[in-house]
């Protein structure tokens, strides 16, 4: 019936709760105090005794009914909105710090698309769950006792029958709801798996489009899509069907006391007033439980909707570095193993060393590890056997913060913002002044084409779909520059662009690896001959490590993969000529 987390967590609640059940039971005697005058009134018109003070009685009633309820619905939905706002922001702000702590960590345990999700629609969920359901639920308990008592003053066998039908509504509700929990949890995951699909075949719509795999892929979120109507149709019937039940249930309650203060009547065990008062109030007793049946379902949603809240709430969180000022910038690796979720090992007993100021260059196929050991010295992943180091200091010790001061990876698909080159400069250094964003736009050879276009002001669209691939990347690294960090780590931060973009990156890189320490990723080995020292891997282990001409002379791994490429390149070169 209820989720006990979501109570406890919010059981600041429970005022605005009592309030909701207090405006609707004042609401509720005051209908009585009506139906009451009412019948009374019809009783002296039974008897011929009606007099002018009746009339008088009836509209002074009536008026004082009409602003009960005025003021009490006016206060229960006060109440009824507040409670609903309370949980809607405390929900929304839990999920945005553990989002926040989490870090790009987040991704393990949710996918963006259903972090989103529950976010919005999952905490809207829970707005009718506090701000009708759990308050309806109590009122419907405490508004069949009251009228009991009241009727019972009148006749026990009608008041008795009418409560005895009550708890029909209940048992069916929990009879539907052994069945709609399941349900509702198979809505749900069909809904964020749809949210998912939708979200990722937007982002990759050019490439689909590319590989005119779109007509494909359009009928596959069709398929999902049908799944999810399919599902949403059968909640939709279940909340029908249940519905109907409980209309018959409680209309059905209603009329047993109807029946029953009719035979009373008859037998003259109660007056013509009392018999008409039965006969108003009688499906009162039913309709609060038969409204309550009808925001179960939401509830329930609501409830499903709390689980993926709380399994995102409750998702470990990497533990914290303490480590907040780095000294030197070495990075060394020692005996490291480490796999993905898998398990299978990706890196396999790696160690090496980094001295502070050199040009490193991890090279090796495809798959190889090259871009988990960047990870790791990222902190992206903590859960390896061995140790990384930065400056002499585990990785793991390492605050974030200082982490990310320490260190700048630039990958090949860097994240241009929507926005002015300006902005998207400065998130490399906050308070770069306007002589150094030129300056870093010179050092990247992007500084023509950018003042041509508008300078610093220059409106660059969702991912700078505006500029060119090598432009792209040239003011990814000018950003980068800005950052001015101790290290630099280039992901293949020269793949997919055209050959002077690389040229000119790899200008950058080299005089950068004079001052800084740098690793070098890249498939292009003409690019690492500078290097102070290469290491090649292999299945995630270090086969070969040494400078370029010491590898070539050793005639392994190494200098076959350059002997190849060589030949390759030179191929490509007379083609192209
Ligand atoms: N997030 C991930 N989850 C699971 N497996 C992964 C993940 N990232 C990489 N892998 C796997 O780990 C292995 C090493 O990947 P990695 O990206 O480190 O290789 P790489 O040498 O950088 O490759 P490339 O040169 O193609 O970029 C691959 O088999 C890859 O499939």
């Amino acid at each position: 019936m209820f989720h006990k987390r979501l109570l406890k967590e919010f059981k600041d609640n429970r005022k605005y709760t009592v309030g909701m059940v207090l405006t609707q039971w004042v609401t509720l005697l005051s209908n009585v105090a009506l139906m009451l005058t009412a019948a009374s009134l019809i009783g002296k018109m039974s008897t011929r005794s009606l007099s002018a003070s009746d009339f008088q009685n009836i509209l002074l009633t009536l008026t004082g009914v009409l602003l009960v309820r005025g003021g009490m619905n006016t206060l229960n939905s006060k109440f009824s909105f507040l409670a609903s706002t309370a949980v809607k922001r405390g929900l929304r702000d839990k999920i945005y710090r553990k989002l926040m702590e989490m870090g790009s960590h987040y991704r393990e345990t949710t996918a963006t698309s259903e972090a989103v999700q529950i976010s919005t629609e999952g905490v809207d969920q829970l707005e009718i769950y506090f701000g009708k359901y759990i308050p309806q639920f109590f009122y419907s308990l405490l508004a069949p006792v009251t009228l009991f008592f009241i009727v019972g003053s009148m006749n026990m066998k009608a008041a008795a029958v009418l409560l005895l039908c009550v708890p029909l509504i209940p048992l069916s509700i929990v009879a539907v709801q052994k069945f709609a929990k399941k349900m509702l949890q198979k809505y749900w995951g069909t809904y964020t798996e749809l949210g998912d699909s939708f979200l990722e075949n937007l982002q990759g719509l050019t490439t689909l489009k590319i590989y005119q795999a779109d007509k494909r892929y359009a009928e596959k979120m069709d398929e999902e899509a049908e799944k999810f109507r399919k599902i949403t149709m059968r909640v939709l019937i279940m909340q029908l069907n249940s519905i109907s039940v409980m209309d018959l249930v409680a209309y059905g309650g209603a009329a047993a006391g109807i029946i029953i203060g009719v035979l009373e009547f008859s037998k003259g065990s109660i007056s013509l007033a009392e018999c008409f008062f039965i006969l108003m109030i009688s499906a009162e007793f039913f309709l609060p439980l038969r409204l309550l049946g009808s925001f179960f379902h939401i509830a329930m949603n609501g409830n499903a909707a709390a689980d993926k809240i709380f399994r995102l709430l409750d998702a470990p969180v990497p533990k914290k570095g303490s480590v907040e000022e780095i000294e030197g910038s070495s990075m060394q690796f020692e005996n490291v193993t480490f796999g993905y979720d898998d398990g299978k090992p990706v890196l396999k007993n790696v160690s090496f060393q980094v001295e502070e100021g050199s040009f490193t260059a991890l090279v090796g196929a495809s798959g190889c590890g090259k871009s988990t050991i960047a990870s790791l010295l990222m902190r992206y992943y903590l859960n390896y056997e061995g140790e990384v180091k930065i400056g002499g200091i585990p990785v793991r010790e390492l605050n974030e913060e200082a982490l990310y001061r320490k260190v700048t990876r630039i990958r090949h698909d860097s994240y241009i913002f929507k926005g002015t080159v300006r902005e998207n400069l400065r998130m490399g250094k906050e308070d770069a002044s306007k002589e150094e964003m030129l300056w870093a736009l010179r050092k990247v050879n992007l500084y023509d084409t950018i003042m041509e276009k508008g300078g610093l002001d220059m409106q660059l669209s969702e991912q700078a779909s505006n500029l060119s691939g090598g432009q792209k990347q040239r003011l990814a690294l000018a950003r980068a520059l800005l950052h001015d960090s101790d290290i630099y780590l280039f992901d293949e931060a020269t793949s997919n662009i055209d050959a002077e973009s690389e040229n000119q990156i790899m200008d950058v890189i080299r005089e950068l690896a004079m001052v800084k320490s740098v690793i070098l990723i890249s498939h292009r080995l003409a690019n690492v001959t500078d290097a102070d020292q290469i290491l090649m891997i292999q299945d995630g282990t270090v086969i070969e490590r040494g400078k370029h001409r010491e590898l070539l002379a050793g005639n392994g791994a190494y200098a076959k993969l350059y002997m190849s490429q060589k030949e390759l390149e030179k191929y490509a070169g007379e083609g192209a000529a």
